[in-house]
């Protein structure tokens, strides 16, 4: 497994900035998620490292060596790409089997089928190895494709929305599996995803991009309670943070213009008097929809709060966040 690292790499495409002096160390072993809303460079971050784009300024190194001029297969990276891509004349098996089939590979048969039957059972498709890929739902596709990176030992895994298609309970446990993978084989996984719980929940680090560059690097829990703007606070998070003019409540420090809160950093009971618009039960926990003098707020309840529709809470922030005109937080 290996340490991917970015050196001020810049992209373009034709007048078109999509990376913009990106700098980034990914430790070895860590499972690093992207984020960023669509066109933020995601996907070109995975492209560069794979060797299927090239940057036209800066460096990337896989464990400390240069790769430029590497074509994608020397460089030994595995990529899951967003829509499936498989061999369609070919059954599930031997589109598994098809990585480690490589001349250069030269695995034994018998470590073959044991790969492929161990990395089908992970994955639920066990029972459709002899099925054409054709022959398959979307969401088994999906698995396949992903089954067709975790057979080889690459040094570095990329990843591409690879669960989006799936539904919630495969997503779920298919989190589960990758990131147990991932940590059984100390694998370096880079992952792009537009899931909170996803981030949340796999990642070691999180990278959030904003128009190609990289404003904020560190661990979930880092950008979660001390993100470095609004922008990178509203990318963790759900419910998203409130984010509302900085003098609502009273205590926020010279220079603030906005103030953010954290659905649960919301207390009630106490302070001011808010509206309850709706009551929203989602079984392990219950959002409350309020109105405070003509903004909209969301916060966290217990889950069988007596409060209903019309009434009224008192509400006062804990643990408020500030930032400046620009959005920037200040410390
Ligand atoms: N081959 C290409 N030719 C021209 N422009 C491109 C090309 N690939 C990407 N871009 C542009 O570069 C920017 C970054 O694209 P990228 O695919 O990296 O975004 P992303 O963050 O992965 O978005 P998404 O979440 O939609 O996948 C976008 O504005 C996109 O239109």
């Amino acid at each position: 497994m290996a340490e991917v690292t970015l050196h001020n790499v810049t992209k373009r495409f034709g007048t078109h900035v999509a990376l913009d002096n990106v700098s980034m160390t990914v430790p070895d072993g860590s499972f690093v998620v992207l984020l960023g809303p669509t066109g933020a460079g995601k996907t070109t971050t995975l492209r560069l490292i794979s060797g299927l784009e090239r940057p036209d300024s800066g460096e990337i190194l896989i464990d400390g060596r240069p790769t430029q001029g590497l074509t994608p297969a020397e460089r030994n990276v595995a990529m899951v790409f967003q829509q499936y891509s498989l061999y369609p004349h070919l059954t599930v098996r031997e589109n598994l089997e098809f990585p480690l089939k490589s001349p250069l590979l030269k695995t034994p048969k018998d470590e073959i089928d044991r790969k492929v039957k161990a990395i089908a059972d992970i994955l639920q498709i066990g029972h459709k190895l002899d099925n054409k890929a054709t022959a398959l739902s979307g969401g088994e596709m999906q698995r396949v494709s992903i089954g067709r990176a975790l057979v080889r030992n690459p040094q570095i895994y990329l990843m591409d929305e690879p669960l989006s298609s799936l539904d919630a309970k495969l997503r779920a446990d298919l989190r589960i599996e990758l990131k147990n993978i991932q940590a059984n084989l100390g694998a370096t996984l880079l992952y792009v995803t537009h899931d909170q719980v996803e981030a949340m929940t796999m990642a070691t680090h999180v990278g959030v991009l904003h128009h190609g560059r990289l404003v904020q690097f560190g661990s979930p829990r880092e950008v979660y309670e001390q993100p470095v703007s609004i922008y990178a606070a509203a990318r963790l998070g759900q419910p998203r943070i409130n984010i509302l003019p900085a003098d609502v409540f009273p205590g926020a420090p010279p220079r603030a213009v906005s103030m953010g809160l954290r659905p649960e950093h919301i207390r009630q009971g106490q302070g001011e008097d808010s509206l309850v618009n709706r009551v929203e039960r989602l079984g392990d926990q219950t959002r409350l929809h309020l109105s405070f003098r003509g903004l909209s707020l969301v916060t966290v309840t217990e889950p069988h709060t007596a409060l209903r529709d019309g009434d009224i809470v008192r509400i006062e922030p804990s643990n408020p966040l500030y930032f400046d005109a620009d959005g920037l937080r200040l410390a």
